[in-house]
């Protein structure tokens, strides 16, 4: 107990640059732990709140806007541009209930230089990571994104005990597309495909592409007449639309397969009953919409 009170008498007395350079080295080693930029941002406000009671802290980046707050009232406010050899990193505005003196700006720009290299280094691991799950063609998901985002949904499902889909959708004969109107055209149908699929979908539908000429929708808290009335209407949609490339008009149609989560589907389960009904669509006929219920 004694030898508490001396240590906390001894730091009190080490001046107040020694304690924030001491501050500083810890930010530093506890930032370069993570590339998650909601993680660092987590880090660095819990760092920032403490050494000068700063109530709340936004940061906003490409239209995206993170807030962090232990006081929600706060007015004063300082404001900071945040840019790196070039690269703009968004801008960070810090909020406290009574004003900042310029000792304290001071620190707290101190510890932004903490910040600023490990916040680029999130920011470009986040860009490689979204191209990495986005397909190019389409700029829609790719199949890497879509199992990822399947295992959440079934992890929510599990969860939450609520109903989620997936429409699984091939283009009818696209080889006669390719083959008739060129591989560009071709190209142009899976990009309008893509597109038709996003109007149709809710904010909350995942589209993606599976490969080829073929696409999906995870659907949460869809169940598997809900998901068929979303795979026919997509499917109207795209037999009623023009597709066009180079003034030529693009005759198509796409072929549909639904399923619906049960207890205990795995990924693969899921997809696989989907993709049964795709292939039966795809024999009996084609431009149709088909339930595997299992
Ligand atoms: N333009 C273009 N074509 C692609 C792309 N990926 C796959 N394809 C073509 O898609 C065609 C798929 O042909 P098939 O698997 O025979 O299927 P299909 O002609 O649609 O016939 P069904 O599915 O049975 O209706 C092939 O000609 C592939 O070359 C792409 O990125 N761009």
């Amino acid at each position: 107990m004694v030898e508490k009170n001396i240590i906390t008498l001894a730091s009190s007395r080490e001046p107040r640059s020694l304690k924030l350079d001491r501050l500083n080295q810890s930010l530093i080693r506890k930032l370069q732990t993570s590339l998650d930029l909601a993680e660092l941002l987590d880090i660095f406000f819990s760092e920032a709140a403490d050494w000068l009671s700063i109530d709340r802290m936004k940061y906003s980046y490409q239209g995206r806007n993170t807030t962090l707050a232990r006081n929600e009232k706060a007015r004063h406010s300082a404001n900071y541009g945040l840019k790196l050899e070039g690269q703009q990193l968004g801008e960070l505005t810090i909020f406290r209930s009574s004003k900042l003196g310029a000792d304290e700006l001071n620190d707290f720009e101190c510890m932004l230089s903490a910040l600023i290299y490990p916040l680029r280094n999130a920011i470009r691991y986040q860009a490689a990571l979204d191209l990495a799950m986005r397909d190019p063609l389409t700029g829609i998901a790719n199949k890497m994104a879509m199992d990822g985002q399947l295992q959440r949904e079934i992890a929510l499902v599990f969860r939450h005990a609520e109903p989620m889909s997936v429409i699984m959708l091939d283009l009818d004969f696209f080889k006669m597309v390719n083959d008739t109107y060129g591989h560009m055209a071709g190209d142009a149908v899976l990009m309008q495909t893509a597109t038709i699929m996003q109007e149709v979908c809710r904010e909350s539908d995942f589209p993606f592409r599976f490969g080829g000429e073929e696409f999906g929708i995870i659907l949460p808290k869809t169940d598997a007449e809900g998901a068929s009335i979303i795979a026919e209407r997509l499917r109207l949609k795209i037999e009623s639309h023009r597709f066009s490339f180079n003034g030529a008009t693009i005759p198509c149609t796409a072929s549909f397969g639904v399923s619906a989560y049960k207890p205990e589907d795995t990924r693969s389960d899921l997809l696989s009953r989907a993709d049964r009904a795709l292939y039966k669509a795809k024999q009996s006929g084609r431009n149709k919409v088909l339930i595997d219920l299992g």
